[in-house]
C-alpha cells in the first residue's frame, strides 16, 4: 500500500487477537510498528512475530487509561522509531451483562478502557500529527455500537461514543491532513468474545446465536481486519475521513 514503508505506527492492544494482526500486516508493509500492550509478554510476542518475518517493531508495555504514562510511552516511541503518522486505537474490553444486573464500578471500567483511553490516545498523538503535516487514526469501534448487543450496553455505549466523537475531530482536523476512519468489527474468534462467552450461561449456545446473526455465518477472524486498516492508513485513503466501516460479513449494512 501506498505512503506505509518506513512509516511510524502505534498500534494499541497490538498483542491482542485483533491488535497482533493488525501489526503483522504494517510489518509486511516495511512500517516501524510501536507494538503497545497493557500486557507486556502480549506485546513482545508480537514484535517477535514481526522481526521473524524481517519487519521493524518495538514493543510498549503501557496501559491507556492512564495518562501519564501514555505520555511517557509516547515520548519513547517518538525518540525510537520518529513521529507516529499512523495511530491504531485497538485496545479494548467487555464483560458480558444485562445492563439491570451491572453496577457503577463496572461501568468505569469499561469507559476507562474504552472510550477515555482512546481520548487519551487522540489527545496526545493528534498535535504530534497536525504539528508533522498530517496522519491518519482508525478507530477500532463495534458492531455493537451500530445495532446494539444484548449483554454490551455500556461497552456499546463506549463503543458509539467512540464513533460520535472520530467524526467530530475528523472534522476538527480536516484542513490539517489528518483522516480520522472507524472499523466496526462483528463477534471475532479472540480472547475478548471467549471471555464474554464464558460469562454467559451457555457459552456455546451464545456463539452459535452470534454465529447466526451473521449474513455470513462465521465468526470472524483475527485476518478479516488488517487489509481495510492498512487501506485507510494509506496514501490511497487521502480523501477518506469521518467514514464508519463495518467488517462484519454483513451483521450491519448502513448506506
Ligand atoms: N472480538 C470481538 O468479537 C470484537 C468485536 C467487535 C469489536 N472488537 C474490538 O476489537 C478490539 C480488539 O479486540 P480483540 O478481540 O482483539 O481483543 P483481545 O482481548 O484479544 O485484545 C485486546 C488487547 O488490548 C489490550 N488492552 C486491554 N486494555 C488495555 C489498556 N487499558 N491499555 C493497553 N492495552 C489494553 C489487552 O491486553 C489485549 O492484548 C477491541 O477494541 C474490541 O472492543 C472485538
Ligand atoms: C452485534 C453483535 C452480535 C456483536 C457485535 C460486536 C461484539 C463485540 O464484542 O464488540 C460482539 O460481541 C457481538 O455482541
Amino acid at each position: 500500500m501506498k505512503g506505509l514503508n518506513e512509516t511510524t505506527v502505534i498500534v494499541t492492544g497490538g498483542g491482542g487477537g485483533i491488535g497482533r494482526a493488525i501489526c503483522r500486516r504494517f510489518g509486511e508493509e516495511g512500517s516501524r510498528v510501536a507494538v503497545l500492550d497493557r500486557d507486556p509478554e502480549a506485546a513482545a510476542a508480537t514484535v517477535e512475530l514481526i522481526l521473524e518475518a524481517g519487519g521493524s517493531a518495538r514493543a510498549y508495555a503501557a496501559d491507556i487509561t492512564d495518562y501519564n504514562a501514555i505520555a511517557e510511552t509516547l515520548a519513547a516511541i517518538e525518540t525510537d522509531l520518529g513521529v507516529p503518522r499512523v495511530l491504531v486505537n485497538n485496545a479494548g474490553f467487555d464483560r458480558f451483562m444485562p445492563f439491570l444486573k451491572t453496577e457503577p464500578g463496572l461501568w468505569q471500567q469499561l469507559i476507562a478502557v474504552n472510550l477515555t483511553g482512546a481520548l487519551n490516545m487522540h489527545h496526545l498523538v493528534l498535535p504530534k500529527m497536525v504539528a508533522a503535516g498530517g496522519g491518519k487514526v482508525i478507530n477500532i469501534a463495534s458492531d455493537a455500537a451500530r445495532v446494539g448487543s444484548s449483554g454490551e450496553s455500556v461497552y456499546a455505549a463506549c463503543k458509539a461514543g467512540l464513533v460520535g466523537f472520530s467524526k467530530t475531530v475528523a472534522r476538527e482536523l480536516a484542513t490539517k491532513n489528518v483522516c480520522l476512519n472507524v472499523v466496526c468489527p462483528g463477534p471475532t474468534d479472540t480472547a475478548l468474545l471467549k471471555g464474554v462467552a464464558e460469562t454467559a450461561p451457555n457459552p456455546e449456545k451464545l456463539l452459535e446465536a452470534f454465529r447466526n446473526a451473521v449474513p455470513m455465518k462465521r465468526l470472524a477472524q483475527p485476518e478479516d481486519y488488517p487489509g481495510i486498516v492498512a487501506l485507510l492508513a494509506s496514501d490511497d485513503a487521502n480523501f477518506i475521513t469521518g467514514q464508519v466501516i463495518s467488517v462484519s460479513g454483513g451483521l450491519t449494512m448502513a448506506g
